[in-house]
């Protein structure tokens, strides 16, 4: 609940538009409550009378009322939508920007589908509550207040009565809830594990279509489907069980007013108009309580959706710029790994156990070693994506952490192992940091990362457009896009990491070549991560790492020289000519 009050407050920023639709949901209960009002004077004072005079000015009234009903509610509806679009806009807003700041050990953890379902179905639940549940129990407060004092103010014996219906009913309501709360939450639950299943096929089609698994998918989500129709017929039961005993009690509360006020008429102490408008009164006592039991169930579930969403807006950013944090002006080369140490959050061993090293100015080295042992991790605490545990990251003396975030990264390029592009154009993407780079400065970098040939024989060159992910180009191809968009950043620092290992041996070799002489001039220091010991054979030098530990540097000669380690994934790479 405490959730749902943040989501109140928000509304504190819409207070005009909110101000609009709580003024028109009382004008509107003031107009509901004054037609029977109408009847009562149309029938006591004119029907009962026969003046026509009383007939032509209630009928002229009830009309007015009505034109003000209409406009009222719309009126209501109307702002209580706009505030609603205005809350849920802000909130995935500030989501999707919490989602860029958020560091990526967060990532690491957090579920893609988990994310998507925070932004789209739990914001729209919030915003269903704020658009149609919270103007219907505000709405349904306030009726109930003004009809129960006017009936107790028309006759008090029959609004005890009818009163009495109050607590009846809402105890029905209550217990409805409270027994099928449950419920309800397995349909969102439900609709949750099948979305999931859709969200993998969608991803994994042609896993799936590889390992021929459709009908064993189809099957899967045919059941979840199963399941989720199951709940639903569940709900819709409970609800058919329920309500025919508050309209049953509802009806049964209108004979007994009928007959005691009936008896009253007789009497003389009750008029007739009197006893039709309190009949007219029994709808809107009735009205608010269901209305109430109808939104009670969303009010739930928009809590659950509010505290899902502020669980995100709140994660904490592990990353973020220290109070005297100096921008990165200049790099001269020299980076240092002062022991360092790093375990990957959540993870039971360290992947970097007491790494040291320092670079000279403009010196190329690669990293070289078996896989899982902890080239990637080495690279990924220059730009800061994860803080060293332990030891201390240098830039020219300076400790990483003290450099601001945003100036450290601009002038880091990275080109990662796994290629990520965005739908658009070629162009686009390989001018994503540069938006506004001239298009011969695009050529020259994609010339420098050998891919201008192949998109200068597409038909549309440059502005072809790609599919999500990278649709329609292969992967070495993708890689290559990849790095020309690194080139195009004012990078000082250069990272490649494996960022080739798609590419045929030769295509390699020219990418490598056309690179070693530009981050030679461009760049301070380089560092290339790379499987193949023939792309890294003309680095200064070599770093070889083995389970987290840095077990030899130096050239390729030193190497082959004093390391049994480097020595034998060379022995192993010569007996495969394809992949060196
Ligand atoms: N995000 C992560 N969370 C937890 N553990 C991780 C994460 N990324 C990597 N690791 C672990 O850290 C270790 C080092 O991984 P790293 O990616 O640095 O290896 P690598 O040498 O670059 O491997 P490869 O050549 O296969 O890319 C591995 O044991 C890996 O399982």
């Amino acid at each position: 609940m405490q959730s749902l009050n943040r989501v109140l407050g928000s509304l504190k920023y819409y207070w005009l538009i909110t101000t609009g639709a709580l003024i028109s949901l009382l004008l509107l209960t003031a107009a509901n409550a004054i037609t029977p009002q109408l009847f009562r004077w149309g029938i006591d004072q004119g029907i009962a009378s026969f003046d026509y005079q009383v007939i032509f000015e209630v009928a002229g009234a009830m009309v007015l009322v009505a034109i003000g009903r209409g406009l009222f509610n719309f009126g209501q509806t109307f702002w209580a939508e706009k505030v609603s679009q205005g809350v849920a806009y802000d909130l995935r807003n500030i989501i999707f920007r919490k989602i860029q700041n958020l560091s990526f050990s967060y990532h690491d953890q957090a579920q893609t589908s988990q994310l998507l379902t925070r932004i789209t179905s739990d914001v729209e639940q919030i915003r269903t509550f704020v658009g149609t549940s919270l103007i219907q129990v505000v709405g349904a407060v306030v009726t109930l207040i003004t009809i129960a004092t006017i009936l107790i103010m028309m006759n008090w014996q029959l609004a005890l009565i009818t009163l009495g219906l109050v607590p009846i009913a809402a105890m029905i309501l209550a217990r409805f809830l409270i027994k099928n709360q449950k419920l309800f939450g397995q349909v969102q639950e439900r609709l949750g594990d099948l979305n999931a299943v859709l969200q993998e096929n969608i991803f994994g089609v042609r896993v799936v279509k590889a390992f021929v698994r459709e009908p064993i998918e189809m099957a899967r989500y045919t059941k979840l489907n199963d399941d989720l129709v199951k709940v639903n017929m569940k709900t819709i039961a409970a609800i058919r069980n329920t309500f025919p005993w508050i309209f049953l009690l509802s009806n049964l509360i209108t004979v007994i007013v009928v007959g005691v006020g009936g008896i009253q008429v007789i009497g003389g102490t009750f008029s007739i108009g009197e006893l039709v408008a309190f009949n007219s009164y029994l709808l809107f006592i009735l009205q608010p309580i269901l209305l109430i039991g109808f939104a009670a169930p969303a009010i739930a579930q928009a809590a659950a959706s509010a505290e899902r969403v502020y669980e995100v807006v709140d994660a904490e950013i592990e990353i973020s710029d220290r109070p005297h944090a100096v921008p990165f002006e200049k790099c001269g080369g020299r980076i240092t790994f002062e022991n360092v140490h790093f375990r990957y959050p959540g993870a039971t061993t360290e992947a970097l156990k007491g790494i040291s090293f320092e670079t000279k100015p403009q010196e190329l080295i690669a990293i070289l070693g078996m896989t899982g042992s902890g080239k990637s991790t080495i690279m990924n605490l220059i730009p800061r994506f994860y803080d060293v545990t332990a030891g201390a990251v240098r830039i020219d003396g300076r400790d990483v952490r003290d450099f601001q975030l945003e100036s450290l990264r601009s002038h880091i390029g990275i080109v990662f192992q796994e290629t990520t592009l965005f739908s658009g154009t070629i162009r686009d993407n390989i001018a994503y940091a540069e938006p506004n780079a001239p298009l011969e400065k695009v050529i020259d970098v994609a010339k420098t990362a050998q891919i201008h040939d192949f998109i200068a024989s597409l038909p549309d060159g440059y502005d072809t457009t790609v599919g999500e992910r990278g649709l329609g180009l292969s992967g070495g191809q993708k890689q290559r896009i990849a790095i020309a968009r690194t080139l195009l950043t004012n990078y000082r620092i250069l990272i490649l990491d494996d960022s080739t290992s798609a590419v045929d041996a030769k295509t390699a070799a020219d990418i490598q070549e056309a690179l070693d002489d530009l981050m030679r001039r461009k760049t301070c220091t380089s560092f290339v991560i790379a499987q193949r010991i023939s792309t890294v054979r003309n680095a200064d030098r070599i770093l070889l790492m083995d389970k987290g530990h840095l077990v030899a540097q130096g050239t390729h000669e030193d190497l082959m020289r004093t390391s049994t380690l480097y020595g034998s994934i060379l022995e192993s790479q010569m007996k495969q000519p394809t992949t060196a």
